[in-house]
């Protein structure tokens, strides 16, 4: 029973391990889940600005077109009032983007013919120049960070004229791309940035002002610059800051951008440990729980067999009492009557035991009844059950399979009992009532059989057996 208990302990403990450890992966899922729909949605929103930022300036761009006539770009002017007012026009207007720290036009040999800088410069070295105008059908182009000939990182956007004349370019400083990172909170550990293709870092949250313009790829970003995905989640730890985070990547559609986002596992796990904490303290409670209903439990079972055992048992001589002989005698009955088998009941009564307590005092006949009890125990099968049957009498039941012979198992018990050698009395002698269940019978008439078979021996002279069986 105790190992049963331990084993539906064990099965507990499993099950609520189980069911907990279920919890907890769904939760975690779960959790995963949501901070990824976060960071996808923050990515994308931070990539619809950066497009609607562009579209803003190409809108600048597109008016500086329509107004100012081609013959303009020519380098050097022969016309210095005109080049002066269309300089001045194309400031006004750059005015208007914020952010925006330049803005030139260029002929269709890529030299500059208008800008604050330096007028003359050959830029068909740049890339947002010698691409757009090597490229007849690209009339608007963006181009990757570089460093300007002021030592600025910066970005240009360009516009081409018509027909392929040349084009013109607003310069947007970092800053711009700052802006958008600066708006979004991704939590206390969270990383927001925006890289080129070049993977040239052009805006970080939290600032990291020594890293901008520095090359923040890695193997992860490279394949999906290269792929054909147009946002990825994954989980990498930063070696920028040794962070673990969830990322979400995206590009920004037809521009050379891509914005990432991370979320710090800390934070978005920080309700998922919560729960972890919670789990663990309802599972160590259960199982203590368990363990006192447990223990609880065993100390019942164990009272309740010692209080079986004490109701069973006589208390002088250890031996079943009557109300255990009745109940086996019931049992016995039953198994005889169904199985068409048989048993034998055995009645013995000690000889003139008032004597001996008349003799020698209470006591010593208590002796006698533990010692005759010992050595009865001694004398009969596994079997069989001897009892006490009340005062100096004593129940035998024993199985038998032979129904026609008489078994020598009382007359055994007598001579026993006649040679033994008794404390104090010595010598004692019993005499038995012996009887034998057959069809018909009824467990009174099988004791009274047996009883009248031993009064009958009482009333012979004691000391002997008789066998009954009508
Ligand atoms: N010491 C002791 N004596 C008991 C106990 N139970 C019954 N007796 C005694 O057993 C004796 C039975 O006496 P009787 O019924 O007269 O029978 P007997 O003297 O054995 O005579 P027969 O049975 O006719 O041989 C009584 O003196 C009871 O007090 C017990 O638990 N301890």
């Amino acid at each position: 029973m105790k190992k049963r208990l331990f084993i539906y302990y064990f099965i507990f403990i499993i099950s609520t391990a189980s069911f907990f450890g279920i919890f907890l992966y769904h939760s975690h899922s779960q959790e995963k889940n949501l901070a990824k729909e976060n960071i996808t949605l923050t990515s994308l929103l931070i990539s619809e600005w950066i497009k609607g930022a562009f579209n803003a300036s190409d809108y600048i761009l597109r008016d500086i077109i329509d107004n100012v006539p081609t013959t303009a770009l020519t380098y050097p002017t022969n016309d210095p009032i005109e080049h002066a007012r269309i300089s001045q026009l194309i400031e006004k207007k750059r005015q208007t983007l914020p952010y925006s720290n330049g803005v030139g036009l260029n002929d269709n040999k890529c030299i500059m013919t208008h800008t604050p800088a330096e007028v003359g410069f050959d830029a068909s070295q740049r890339e947002w120049c010698y691409v757009p105008m090597k490229n007849p059908k690209l009339d608007t182009y963006v181009s990757n960070m570089f460093m300007s000939n002021i030592g600025e990182m910066m970005v240009i956007q360009t516009r081409k004229f018509p027909d392929n004349k040349g084009l013109a370019g607003l310069g947007l400083n970092l800053s711009f791309f700052s802006q958008w990172v600066k708006k979004v909170h991704i939590g206390r550990g969270g990383v927001v940035a925006i890289l080129d293709r070049h993977f040239n870092l052009l805006a970080r949250q939290p600032e990291s002002p020594q890293a901008l313009g520095k090359k923040a790829g890695s193997p992860i970003l490279e394949q999906f610059m290269t792929s054909q995905l147009k946002n990825q989640s994954f989980s990498h730890t930063s070696p920028l800051d040794g962070t673990g985070r969830l990322y979400n990547v995206r590009k920004v559609d037809d521009l050379p951008f891509a914005v990432i986002v991370g979320l710090a596992n800390t934070d978005w796990l920080a309700s998922w440990y919560k729960q972890v904490a919670i789990s663990i303290f309802i599972t160590a409670l259960l199982w203590l729980m368990g363990w006192f209903i447990l223990r609880h439990y065993q100390d019942i079972l164990e009272q309740k067999s010692e209080l079986e055992e004490i109701s069973n048992k006589d208390q002088l001589t250890g031996l079943y009492n009557r109300h255990m002989l009745s109940k086996t005698l019931e049992k016995e009955y039953h198994r005889a009557k169904r199985m068409q088998g048989t048993f034998e009941v055995i009645i013995l009564d000690i000889d003139n035991f008032k004597q001996v307590n008349d003799t020698y005092g209470h006591n010593v006949g208590d002796v006698v009844l533990q010692e005759l009890a010992l050595l009865m125990k001694k004398s009969i099968r596994l079997s069989d059950t001897l009892g006490r049957w009340g005062g100096e009498e004593f129940l035998i039941i024993a199985p038998i399979k032979d129904h026609q012979n008489r078994s020598s198992m009382a007359e055994n018990l007598r001579t026993k009992i006649e040679a033994y050698n008794f404390t104090t009395v010595h010598t004692i002698t019993a005499s038995f009532g012996v009887t034998r269940y057959q069809e018909g019978d009824c467990i009174n008439s099988l004791i009274k059989r047996a009883d009248d078979a031993l009064y009958d021996v009482k009333k012979q002279g004691r000391n002997q057996v008789e066998f009954r069986l009508s």
